[in-house]
């Protein structure tokens, strides 16, 4: 799959006139990212940027050569994103028209959707979930099907806030093994150091700025030493 580059132009982000993210410039063109750090460090500012979710204050992100100020439509189909709380992303009542929600606005035939949705929910083990209303879930099976819906999306880029908060073993070993086979880019933002194992690249971020970039052990050495200082 041909994967567009995710460019950051000295990106910064203020809200209320406190820099949340500083003048940030990076490339993002490998098929696994991270980005780890401490909580308030500006790693959800910087994945909502990816798909326009959130608009740089200074500087520009550009998306397969597109820029999220002014081609966003283009862009959520391009870059999806995969929130850390579930309830914020599933709208219908039952799991399967919640799935097939995202699609009717891709113009596709009824079957095709339908298709998807089966095949989706196949991927991720989760079929018996297909007619079970959406408010009855559990937390994991909530993140599950949230997944479940962007990837039937199949967006090129899929950006994951902290996926695995919710997710006992089982499904979290799910998602990691769903992550590894994708053939779409992810960039996971997380706590969760163990899922970064296999990742080609791990942004460590320290108050705004990327402190780190490089491969998954040693960003998280970077990481450790810098929680202990
Ligand atoms: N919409 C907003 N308005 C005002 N402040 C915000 C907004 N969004 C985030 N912030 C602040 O920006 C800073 C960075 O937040 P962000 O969510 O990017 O951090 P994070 O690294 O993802 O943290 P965590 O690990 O706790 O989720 C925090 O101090 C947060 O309170």
């Amino acid at each position: 799959m041909d994967l567009p580059s995710i460019r950051l132009e000295n990106v910064s982000v203020r809200y209320d006139d406190r820099a949340v993210l500083r003048d940030v410039s990076i490339s993002l063109d490998e098929q696994r990212i991270g980005v780890i750090g401490a909580n308030g460090a500006g790693k959800s500012t910087l994945s909502r940027l990816l798909n326009g979710l959130v608009l740089p204050t200074d500087g520009a992100v550009h998306v397969g050569g597109l820029n999220t100020r002014q081609h966003s439509k283009q862009i959520r189909r391009e870059v999806g994103f995969v929130f850390q709380n579930p309830a914020n992303q599933i709208i219908m009542p039952i799991v399967s028209d919640d799935i097939a929600f995202g699609l009717k606005n891709l113009s596709l035939p009824k079957s095709e959707r339908q298709q998807r949705v089966a095949e989706t929910l196949d991927e991720l083990n989760i079929s018996h979930l297909a007619d079970r209303e959406s408010h009855t879930l559990s937390g994991g099976e909530q993140q599950m099907v949230a997944l479940a819906s962007v990837l039937a999306m199949r967006p090129r880029t899929i950006v994951f806030d902290e996926p695995t908060t919710m997710l006992d073993l089982r499904n979290r070993l799910a998602l990691q093994h769903e992550i590894a086979k994708l053939s779409q880019r992810a960039i996971v933002v997380t706590h969760d150091l163990e899922i970064l194992e296999d990742f080609e690249r791990v942004l460590v971020i320290t108050d705004g700025t990327i402190a780190f970039d490089g491969d998954p052990a040693e960003a998280i050495a970077h990481y450790r030493q810098w929680s202990h200082a």
